[in-house]
This record gives C-alpha cells, structure tokens and sequence, in this order.
C-alpha cells in the first residue's frame, strides 16, 4: 500500500533550475512540486526542453536543483545513490560493446563489489526477467534495439532498486516494439514493486504506464497539470479500447497544446496523488 507522500516515495518540492554557462543563463524549472508515493508509477510529459530529463537527473543526483527540494524514499539523491536504491535507465543506456550480454548486465553489481557467484544468479535472474534468456553470451551488436533496451533495463534491475527513473526507454523504437516492451515493463513493475518515474513523448505510453501523469509547461518547465489514471495495476492491451483511455489521451492532449505558458487547471489529487 502506498505510504504517505514524501516519506518513502519521490518528492519534488517547488523545484527550480537554472542553469549557467558562460554568459548564458537558462532558466530551466521554476517552482516544481511532485509527490510519488512508494509503488506508484508516473509519467512527465511536455514539449521538448521543458525541463522533464533536469527534473529526472535531479532525483538521480546527477544536477543539483538551484532551489527547493528532492527526496528520494525520504533522503537526499545523494544519499539515495549512495545506498543505491534508484537506478536510471535513459534513451541512450550504453551496453558494452566487448563484453557479452550477461557480462554487461553484471556490471552494476561488479561496480557494487558483488561476488562472482551471486553477481551471476542475479543477473541470470534479471535477464529472465527481461525476457532475455538464451542471450546471455550474445554481444550487444547481436541484438536488436529492443532486445538492447531490455538488457539495459535487466542491467537496471540487478540491484533491485527500489525506484526506477526511465528516460525515454524507448524512444528510439519502432511503435510495436514500445508497446510490447510497455506490457513488459508493466509486468516487470508489479513483480519488482518498484516506483517508476518515466520521462516520455508519449501521451498513450504515458498512460498505459502510469498512475500519475503530470504534464509541464513549456520552458521554464513547471508542472501545469496533473492526471490520475484509474486503471489500477492489472492491465492488458484491451485498457486501450477502454473509452476511458480516450477520455485521458484527450484531456492530456489538451493540457500540452494549451496556450503556451498559460496556467492549466489542476486535476483535483486523489489523497495518495497529491501535488504539492
Ligand atoms: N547541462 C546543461 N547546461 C545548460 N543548459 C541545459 C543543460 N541541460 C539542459 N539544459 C537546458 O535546460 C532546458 C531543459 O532541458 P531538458 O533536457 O531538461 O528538457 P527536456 O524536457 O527533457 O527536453 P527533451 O524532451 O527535448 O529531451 C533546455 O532549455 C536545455 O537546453
């Protein structure tokens, strides 16, 4: 059951970012609020430089916020990276081009100092998960995008994190295959518990993945709109010929095509959804 906001989930507390480069100063978030609650999935959606991937990195501890607060399972990133109870699966999520697929679903733990032995039981464990058994002694080349993605997030799940932070895992694949890979996930997530977090472009896979969906305005990002997606956790492909999917894809299609920069209305938070 989910715990109270902040404690053991994602907490994002009136946010803001800017960065500096030389002489230019880019104001990437302002006053950002988001609460997650442990076991819930949730999705950012915006226009393109809206801030979604600096609000993921800030929870993964790679950018500091210039101001306001993260938490992550109720400690700092920093410390939530120390204790590895995050891992962050991106677009771009690099295999090892000279070690096999097992050997590069190892590595986290081999950073972790895992022994050999339990290193190995673990990653097999994962790479079941994925749906990747038999490639185990297969090189990255050898495999397609999605079967790469699959491994990076098998890679991912070999510390047994207790948040996934997913950006645009699937961006660079073909529709059907996202969408395979989307149940995937989606039965991944109930096996592990996790908390998702995933950036993405897209309305119906934000949907099909999340219990929350927030929408942010254009840059500076900040979260204009707030979705609950009542499907619960047990959902199959039919959840797509549900009206009620339509009914989501439309109000969210709405509140990312507003007037730019606009306030949007607030969905009204349901007590374990609440924005800040
Ligand atoms: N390291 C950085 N240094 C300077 N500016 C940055 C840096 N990272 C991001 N930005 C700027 O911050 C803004 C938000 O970028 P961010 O990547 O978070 O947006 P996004 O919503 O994830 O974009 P996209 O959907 O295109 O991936 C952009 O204007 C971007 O140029």
């Amino acid at each position: 059951m989910a715990s109270q906001p902040g404690e053991s989930g994602l907490s994002i507390r009136d946010v803001g970012m800017v960065y500096r480069r030389g002489e230019q100063v880019t104001t990437a978030l302002v006053g950002c609020s988001l609460e997650i609650p442990e076991g819930n999935w949730a999705s950012l959606i915006g226009a393109s430089g809206c801030g979604k991937s600096t609000l993921l990195r800030i929870l993964a501890d790679i950018v500091r916020p210039t101001s306001g607060t993260a938490l992550v399972g109720g400690v700092t990133p920093a410390e939530a990276r120390a204790a590895r109870t995050f891992a962050l699966v991106s677009q771009q999520s690099t295999m090892l081009p000279w070690r096999k697929i097992l050997a590069n679903v190892e590595l986290g733990l081999e950073v972790a100092g895992v022994d050999k032995v339990e290193r190995k039981r673990r990653a097999e464990e994962a790479i079941e998960l994925v749906g990747l058994k038999g490639f185990e002694q297969a090189f990255p080349s050898e495999l397609s995008g999605g079967m790469r993605q699959r491994a990076a997030i098998a890679r991912a799940l070999t510390l047994k994190p207790r948040f996934l932070l997913m950006d645009e895992p699937f961006g660079a694949l073909d529709e059907i295959t996202r969408e395979k890979l989307n149940f995937e996930l989606l039965r991944i997530l109930k096996e592990t518990s996790a908390t998702l977090l995933l950036v993405t472009h897209s309305i119906s896979e934000a949907i099909i993945l999340s219990d929350t969906v927030a929408v942010m305005s254009p840059r500076p990002g900040r979260i204009s709109h707030v979705v609950d997606i009542g499907f619960g956790h047990e959902r199959t492909g039919a959840m797509r010929d549900d009206p009620q999917f339509g009914a989501y894809e439309s109000e969210l299609r709405h509140a990312l095509h507003g007037p730019a920069g606009a306030p949007r209305p607030m969905a009204t938070p349901s007590p374990s959804h609440a924005l800040a």
